[in-house]
């Protein structure tokens, strides 16, 4: 499915444009931009954000470094999207591996305190932002991996199902899901959809009614993540995984089929209109909350 996604970015520079005007990339091109330069291993960091590139595998890794639980704000979400862009346009990065520098989670998912009790701008510009992070790693033109060596609830486990393959620290006491439900808010669609893209409909149904966090052998069992390793294997593991894949010829240049290219329109079509609606709402809060 990603693979579909990204050579549909690959080969439609109409699409691209018109995600790239949808995109926060405004409020991103305004920040600093982690460098990466040319050389054999480069390190490059934002505050929230750290990326080793090694020049001579093509693989660069992403360390999330937003304590205490890389919970996704706007500041951190853009920083994200920076290093991603910049990574995206280096044609030597072939694969990217995220991973975080937090001791027990990979993210907590959208920054709660972020959501709450702002202006109804930030609230369009912050989901703006988890829009395009989504976007932009499901259609990465990179192999990703995600080393989820920690708990990663919510928009955490969203991050981690935009890769194209996911390895969990064989931890009982971590989880990850969707857990939307039982906070009392619903996953908008298009979570859903890459849930449903990566475990199918049914473990979907039960997951987002049920607002289920799954063990991590849980969610090997549904397929959720791919492979379970010990904790401080996760990096590693992820680094050798991806030699192997990007081992494979023309890994990066799968062709797409129309099936896929149409469901990615219509994601698209339906997030527009989501986000229009979630800027009437911020509004509409906004008004109420005056009287
Ligand atoms: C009206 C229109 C508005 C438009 C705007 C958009 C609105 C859209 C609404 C719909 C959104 C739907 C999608 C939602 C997706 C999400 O991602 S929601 C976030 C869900 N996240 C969670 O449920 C995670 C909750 N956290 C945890 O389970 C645990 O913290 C942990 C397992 C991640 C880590 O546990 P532990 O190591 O034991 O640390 P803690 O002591 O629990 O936490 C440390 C510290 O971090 C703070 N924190 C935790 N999570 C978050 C978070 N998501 N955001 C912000 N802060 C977080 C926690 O409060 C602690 O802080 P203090 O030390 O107490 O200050």
């Amino acid at each position: 499915m990603k693979m579909a996604l990204r050579a549909c970015l690959r080969t439609k520079p109409g699409l691209t444009a018109l995600l790239s005007q949808l995109s926060c990339s405004g409020h991103a091109a305004a920040r600093r931009a982690p460098a990466l330069v040319a050389q054999r291993s480069s390190s490059s960091t934002s505050q929230k954000i750290k990326v080793d590139f090694d020049q001579s595998s093509g693989v660069a890794v992403m360390h999330m470094q937003s304590p205490p639980v890389n919970s996704l704000s706007l500041e951190f979400l853009t920083d994200v999207c920076i290093a991603l862009e910049k990574l995206e346009m280096d044609k030597s990065c072939r694969g990217l591996v995220v991973t975080s520098s937090q001791p027990k989670v990979f993210s907590a998912g959208l920054d709660i305190l972020d959501m709450y009790g702002k202006s109804p701008e930030h609230c369009a510009e912050f989901w703006k932002a988890v829009q395009e992070m989504w976007l932009k790693f499901y259609g990465s033109n990179m192999i990703t991996i995600a080393a989820v060596n920690g708990s990663s609830p919510a928009g955490g486990c969203l991050l981690s199902m935009t890769c194209d393959y996911r390895i969990m620290a064989d931890n009982p006491r971590y989880s990850i899901g969707l857990n939307e439900t039982k906070l009392g808010i619903v996953a908008p669609f298009w979570f859903k959809d890459t849930m449903v893209n990566t475990v199918g409909h049914r473990a979907t149904e039960m997951a987002l009614q049920l607002g289920l966090l799954y063990s991590p052998a849980e969610a090997l069992k549904i397929g959720l993540v791919d492979q379970l390793v010990h904790e401080d294997q996760v990096l590693t593991t992820a680094t050798e995984t991806m030699t192997k894949w990007l081992a494979i010829p023309g890994i990066l240049n799968i062709s797409y089929t129309c099936h896929f290219f149409h469901l990615w329109c219509c994601n698209l079509v339906c997030t527009i209109c989501s986000c229009v609606c979630q800027v009437i709402a911020a509004k509409k809060i906004h008004l109420s909350q005056d009287f």
